[in-house]
């Protein structure tokens, strides 16, 4: 697997802005979707792309396109879904596909409770969003749906990562470099509770309230 680990001075002050208890939910999604956005950039870099002739307005020249078969963006409900437009801003044309899943706080097991994807994913590059990944239950079986669908290259854009859960995130899926986790940051460790620490608390309640 490969880690990117954003450094970037914006990227750490708005993710100071984000962890401060103090921020509420409408700056707190604003926040989100920049920081999904400076992300992007960094989770797109292994895009693929395929030559593409056209003519300006002086010659004929060849660039290049998104390829076929289309990326898919995969948002985990219910805290991905803050993730999602600022990744399809940079990816105008990738479809979307969506995965509910939730942890069960007792077990901490990941339990899906929604499940829209393509059957086929075969050749496709899918990007994962999620803000948080802490014990990497939810990441790790997210993934194994994916692979199950054929995907080829998955690429999981997180805010915040736990060492704990990047460390099963490695132990299940070992060296393939066709995994990639780009994250905005990388924490101290879990909590008794399996929070991240310092983290930023309860990324789906800060977007959308307790429910
Ligand atoms: O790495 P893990 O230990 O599996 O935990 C991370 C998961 O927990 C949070 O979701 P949550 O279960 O709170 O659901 P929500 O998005 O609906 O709030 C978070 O958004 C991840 O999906
Ligand atoms: O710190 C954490 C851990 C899991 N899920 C969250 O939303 N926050
Ligand atoms: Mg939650």
């Amino acid at each position: 697997m490969r880690l990117h680990v954003a450094d970037h001075p914006l990227v750490a002050h708005k993710l100071t802005v984000l962890r401060n208890k103090e921020t509420a939910s409408p700056t707190f999604r604003l926040l989100v979707d920049e920081l999904v956005t400076l992300l992007a950039y960094e989770a797109t870099r292994d895009v693929r792309v395929e030559p593409h002739e056209i003519e300006t307005p002086v010659t004929t020249t060849v660039g290049v396109r998104l390829a076929e078969p289309r990326p898919l963006v995969v948002p985990i409900l219910r805290a991905g879904l803050g993730m999602l437009e600022g990744m399809t801003r940079l990816l105008p044309t990738a479809e979307v596909g969506f995965l509910g899943m939730q942890r069960d706080e007792e077990t901490l097991e990941a339990v899906t409770y929604a499940n829209r994807l393509p059957d086929d994913l075969t050749g496709r590059h899918v990007f994962l969003l999620d803000p948080m990944l802490a014990t990497g239950g939810t990441l790790v079986a997210a993934i194994d749906y994916v692979f199950a669908r054929g995907a080829r290259d998955v690429t999981a854009v997180c805010l915040l990562a736990a060492p704990e859960g990047i460390q099963v995130l490695e132990n299940a899926v070992g060296d393939r470099v066709d995994v990639q986790l780009v994250v905005a940051a990388v924490d101290e460790r879990l909590n008794e509770k399996a929070y991240i620490v310092p983290g930023l608390g309860d990324a789906g309640d800060r977007l959308y309230g307790v429910v």
